[in-house]
């Protein structure tokens, strides 16, 4: 990783804005409805930002929104860049180190992926409790700049036990019920066998995407604390007898908007101001 990168497109950004985001957003297929409620917007595409790729997949916008959202100043990814666009791990990264240069300190990765927890149901949301790296790589790979993080991060707690709590908190304010698992991240692009989601099963999954774990290692490594948030947009391969398509995930993504928009914005109005983990 390349630190004067992160410094270049970091200064490039922060001439846009007037003051220091210090919550991140991530919001995956069909979820960039989030940041068309930011106030005051700054939005820059990505590919006027220095060092970064492009989002090339449908429901993913491609620029940084920055502004208030319930009261916090945000930093969103409307859309994100994926291990299967053929983008290295480290250009699918390089958006949270730049956010950690920005002053962010808590990151909210949202996603959709397949329920393979067969008590789940498309449309439901599920806290992410902990993941699999089942990508078979590491956006640590290779030399290690202590600057940014320890060569051998922490993993014990990748997902924030008290925004999980704070999370659970919300849905229970919300009435809303939410699932809550250990999310797979497979590299796709295709999507799984019926074979393949039975290993996962086994394996202790309960949803399985295509994103989310390399950004959760980075913001780990750099010491940011981190909640996820999927939309189970399918149910996984070979449990409903028929095809899976992204356009059902667009489809199931666009119709729990609203649950996904009142969950993630009272998760954000009552953010608690605890002290980050690191
Ligand atoms: O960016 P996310 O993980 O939400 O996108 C999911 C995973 C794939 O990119 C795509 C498959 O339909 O949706
Ligand atoms: N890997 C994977 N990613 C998804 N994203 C949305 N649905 C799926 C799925 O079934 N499998």
């Amino acid at each position: 990783m390349n630190s004067n990168h992160i410094l270049e497109a970091a200064a490039f950004v922060e001439k846009s804005i007037s003051y220091q985001p210090s919550l991140g957003l991530i919001l995956g297929s069909g979820l960039g409805v989030l940041a068309e409620q930011i106030e005051n917007p700054v939005k820059i595409p990505y590919k006027d930002i220095p060092y970064f790729p492009e989002s090339t997949v449908q429901g993913h916008e491609g620029q940084l929104v920055i502004g208030e959202l319930e009261g916090q100043q945000v930093i969103t990814m409307q859309g994100r860049f994926h291990f299967y666009e053929g983008y290295s791990m480290e250009q699918v990264t390089f958006p949270v180190r730049v956010m950690k240069q920005l002053g962010v300190e808590k990151l909210i990765v949202t996603n959709a992926a397949g329920g393979i927890n067969e008590s789940f149901e498309p449309g439901d949301l599920m806290i992410i409790r902990d993941h699999i790296n089942n990508m078979g790589t590491n956006p640590l790979i290779g030399r290690n700049d202590e600057d940014l993080g320890p060569r051998f991060p922490d993993m014990s707690e990748a997902y924030d036990r008290q925004l999980i709590e704070h999370a659970k908190d919300c849905a229970q304010v919300l009435n809303l019920p939410v699932q809550e698992g250990v999310y797979v991240g497979n590299t796709g692009p295709s999507y799984e066998t019926g074979a393949e989601i039975k290993m996962l099963r086994t394996l202790g999954g309960d949803v399985v995407g295509m994103s989310t774990v390399p950004e959760v290692i980075v913001a780990n490594h750099t010491g940011l604390s981190v909640l996820g948030i999927t939309c189970i947009s399918n149910m996984a391969a070979g449990i409903l007898d028929q095809p899976l398509s992204h356009d059902e995930v667009i489809e199931t993504t666009t119709k729990v908007r609203e649950n996904f928009l009142s969950f993630v914005k009272q998760i954000i109005r009552t953010l608690p101001n605890f002290k980050v983990k690191r």
